[in-house]
């Protein structure tokens, strides 16, 4: 039996990554994609655990080879899946979860149909704006573009099967989980 493909997407710094730790902290059986990027590490971030850091040449050369399952442009960078790991955990049947963007998320259901579409809202925009200033991890230029990609994000939550507004956060975690499991 294949495993359920599971996207989450939400704009910048609503907490999607916060969210997905806490709930692969309880359900360990779910597999959360690691995607390729060609944005700079983040303190702490680990070549293979958070992400994997490519050059534009070779994230390029991934998306001729054709090694991606989708991947888009956001803030000035690529990111994308990378779509050997995730065909073998679903062919394993385990579900999988991609944490991704909006184009990447519609290129997903044109692949995956039946995967299961969550879009995390932040309370309000003033909110969403405080989470990622007090992240302290990108520079004022990158909150900006990330601010106005966020109005773009949250104006397509109605494509989505489901939407969280993460305010209190253990409510939305048990939202999430509750959708997850019964997926
Ligand atoms: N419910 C919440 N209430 C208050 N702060 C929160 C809540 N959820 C997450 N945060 C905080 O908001 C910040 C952004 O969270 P996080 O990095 O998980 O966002 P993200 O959606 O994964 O962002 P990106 O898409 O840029 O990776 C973090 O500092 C996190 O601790
Ligand atoms: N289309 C894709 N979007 C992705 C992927 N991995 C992450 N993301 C999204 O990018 C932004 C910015 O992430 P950040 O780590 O630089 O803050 C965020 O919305 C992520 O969800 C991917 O593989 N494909």
């Amino acid at each position: 039996m294949t495993g359920r493909s599971i996207v989450l997407t939400g704009p910048s710094g609503v907490g999607k990554g916060t969210l997905l730790k806490a709930l692969l902290a309880r359900r360990p059986e779910l597999y959360l994609s690691v995607s390729a990027t060609t944005r700079s590490p983040r303190e702490g971030e680990i070549d293979g655990v958070h992400y994997y850091f490519y050059s534009r040449d070779r994230f390029e050369a991934e998306i001729a080879a054709g090694a991606l399952l989708e991947w888009a442009e956001f803030a000035g960078n690529y990111y994308g899946t990378p779509i050997a790991p995730v065909q073998a955990q679903l062919d394993l049947g385990r579900s999988v979860i991609l944490e991704i963007e909006l184009a990447g998320a519609r290129q997903v259901a044109q692949i995956f149909p039946t995967a299961l579409r969550i879009f995390i809202l932040p309370p309000d925009l003033q909110t969403l704006e405080m989470r990622i200033r007090d992240r302290g991890t990108d520079s004022p230029e990158a909150i900006l573009r990330r601010l106005e990609q966020a109005k773009v994000e949250i104006a397509a939550r109605d494509e989505f099967d489901h939407q969280i507004v993460n305010d209190d956060f253990q409510t939305a975690l048990e939202e999430l989980d509750s959708l997850v499991t019964s997926a």
